[in-house]
């Protein structure tokens, strides 16, 4: 067991976009079929882990809305512990900055740096198939973290391609909603029958989102984000939203938009990343 303390030492949990998204079917078990490409972006919460001796999972700081036993960095550090058989514990404290229910997979990312950092810190050496093996139980969205490329995504978003995508400047704007995945892909109205396309479909401009119709009319708040930012460039979203981002080949242009964002939606801006942070922070403790 690795001695891990102080913010400093924090292992990132970065966000993603998704940079299109189909919808090609349903399988029995309710998920959905898919075809998406994930970009990273550098902005990120942070974790922090204290291993512990005797055993004991406890997360010591986190989102108040979310309590500890639901929270998904226990849940993952419970399922590597049950896995491995190891005895160690660990004290989680978690510094959420990406919003909740905003399609930046902010949970699932929470999820694989636990298993990433957990894996390294227990010395319990899984590898990152089995890890991201393991993260697919607790979310579609794990698998891209665990492995940290940008990816074209098959399957429920777990069969992933890396893909070197450029690196823009994005602006986020995130709407006051909070948008239940569950509820978007249980809708009815979904569209679930698009053809497949291939990559250099996509990387010729093929970047629809088939969750749009859905989500922009069960959530105004998003339809009025996409139109705004639509003035400034394409307005796409992101997973089931709520965030709806554009991109920049500038930082300045990128911030100047961000000033005219209206009051009462939060945004940022940052950059798109083809290899996630977490790694690196991996890379540095190794
Ligand atoms: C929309 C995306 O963010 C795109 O990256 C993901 O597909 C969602 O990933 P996630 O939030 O990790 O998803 P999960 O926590 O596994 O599932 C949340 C809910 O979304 C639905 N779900 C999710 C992924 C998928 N391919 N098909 C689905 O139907 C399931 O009904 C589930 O009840
Ligand atoms: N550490 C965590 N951070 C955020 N949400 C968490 C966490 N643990 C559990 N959750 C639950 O997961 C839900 C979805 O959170 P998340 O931020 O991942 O949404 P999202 O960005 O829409 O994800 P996705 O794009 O994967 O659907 C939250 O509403 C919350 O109830």
């Amino acid at each position: 067991m690795r001695a891990s303390s102080a913010w400093q030492q924090a292992w990132p949990a970065p966000a993603k976009l998704n940079l299109m998204l189909r919808i090609l079917g349903r399988r029995a078990d309710g998920y959905h079929r898919l075809q998406t490409v994930f970009q990273f972006i550098e902005r990120c919460d942070l974790i922090q882990f204290t291993p512990r001796a005797d055993g004991v999972i406890e997360r010591v700081g986190g989102p108040a809305e979310v309590p500890p036993e639901q929270d998904l960095t226990v849940r993952a550090a419970r399922a590597l512990q049950e896995f491995t058989g190891c005895r160690d514990g660990v004290a989680i404290d978690v510094c959420k900055r990406l919003p909740m229910g905003g399609g930046l997979g902010g949970g699932s990312s929470d999820a694989a740096t636990t298993l990433v950092a957990l894996d390294y810190l227990w010395e319990t050496h899984l590898g990152t198939d089995t890890l991201a093996d393991l993260g697919l139980q607790l979310g579609a969205d794990v698998p891209v973290f665990v492995r940290g490329s940008a990816a074209w995504g098959e399957g429920v978003g777990e069969a992933l391609t890396p893909i070197l995508l450029p690196e823009p400047w994005y602006l986020v704007v995130c709407p006051p909603c909070h948008v239940s995945t569950g509820a978007v892909f249980a809708d009815p109205d979904l569209t679930r029958d698009s053809p497949p396309i291939t990559l250099s479909r996509f990387l010729s401009g093929a970047t629809e989102n088939d969750c749009l119709a859905v989500v922009t009319r069960r959530y105004p708040e998003v339809a009025a984000a996409l139109a705004w930012l639509g003035d400034w460039g394409e307005a796409r979203l992101t997973g089931t939203g709520a965030c709806v981002f554009a991109t920049f080949a500038a930082s300045e242009s990128a911030q100047e938009a961000l000033m005219h964002v209206p009051e009462g939606w939060t945004a940022f801006v940052a950059r798109g990343l083809n290899r996630s942070p977490l790694w690196q922070r991996l890379n540095d403790s190794s």
